[in-house]
């Protein structure tokens, strides 16, 4: 089984510490969140498992048969800043054989780049200019660019940011599914709680740059420890279809 691991990981930003400690385990098959209050490191803690920004501490992977996995087995998509790259949808995708790609593009990689965005539902958008699509296309075509080359690891920073529900639930669902169906680690930062626990086999709670719990939903998504990490009085119960929610109640007084 494919694996990752994070031990004593910290990061130093200018002269402040942003993550500090960082212990954790992920599994191939596994659909992992990334939680905490802004500022808390989560992105941080993506860009140092990607090795995109220097960190003390050890990453370490494995690809199931006891080889480390290679920097082009790791896929990243970014937080969605809305861009005004000069290329076609199709293009932007295929862009995400960067660690492959030579002077011609091969007929296999045009054909996985088609198919991904027919997985995605995204096929009628392939001619369009990436640039004027609008932010929740652009996330949904950049999530077709960080599948396409079928990563190992696959690391998402907010992937339903600026997607409308019926999207966020269409993406969770298909980024679980592949997750498993490929036995690959998936960790995404998400902020909505409720979908992270609707979603997720395990989550890490993050706050301050350190690691405040980890485990099963149900276990971390405790009411007290959330309303004392995000400062807001909140209420953790289970639906009628078994699944955890988290609904705020009012901010808590600091003072
Ligand atoms: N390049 C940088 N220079 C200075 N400080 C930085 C830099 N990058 C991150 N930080 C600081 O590190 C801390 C963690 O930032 P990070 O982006 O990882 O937070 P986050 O949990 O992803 O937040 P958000 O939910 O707002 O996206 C913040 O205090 C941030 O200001």
């Amino acid at each position: 089984m494919k694996s990752l691991s994070i031990d004593n990981l910290a990061v130093t930003v200018g002269r402040k510490l942003v993550l500090e400690k960082v212990e954790a385990h992920f599994w191939g098959g596994e659909f992992s969140a990334i939680l905490g209050p802004n500022g808390a490191g989560k992105t941080t803690l993506l860009k140092a498992v990607m090795g995109i920004i220097p960190s003390d501490g050890k990453v370490n992977s494995s690809g199931g048969d006891g080889k480390k996995l290679a920097p082009s087995a790791f896929s990243y998509l970014c937080q969605l800043n809305k861009s005004s790259c000069q290329l076609t949808v199709f293009e932007f995708v295929l862009l995400g054989f960067v660690h492959q790609l030579g002077w011609n593009v091969t007929f296999e990689q045009e054909q996985k780049a088609e198919s991904i965005l027919i997985y995605l539902g995204l096929i009628n958008l392939a001619p369009r200019q990436f640039s004027q699509l609008s932010g929740g296309q652009q996330q949904l075509v950049s999530l077709a660019q960080a599948l396409v080359a079928e990563p190992d690891v696959l690391l998402l920073d907010e992937p339903t940011s600026a997607l409308d529900l019926r999207h966020q639930v269409q993406i969770l669902d298909l980024v679980r599914q592949y997750t498993r169906a490929r036995g690959i680690i998936t960790i995404a930062v998400l902020h909505d709680l409720s979908l992270a626990a609707r979603y997720c086999d395990h989550l890490l709670l993050l706050s301050d740059g350190v690691v405040q719990h980890s485990g099963k939903p149900q276990d971390v998504l405790d009411s007290e420890r959330l309303s004392q990490i995000y400062q807001v009085q909140v209420n953790v119960g289970c639906c009628v279809h078994g699944h955890t929610h988290v609904t705020p109640i009012r901010i808590l007084d600091t003072d």
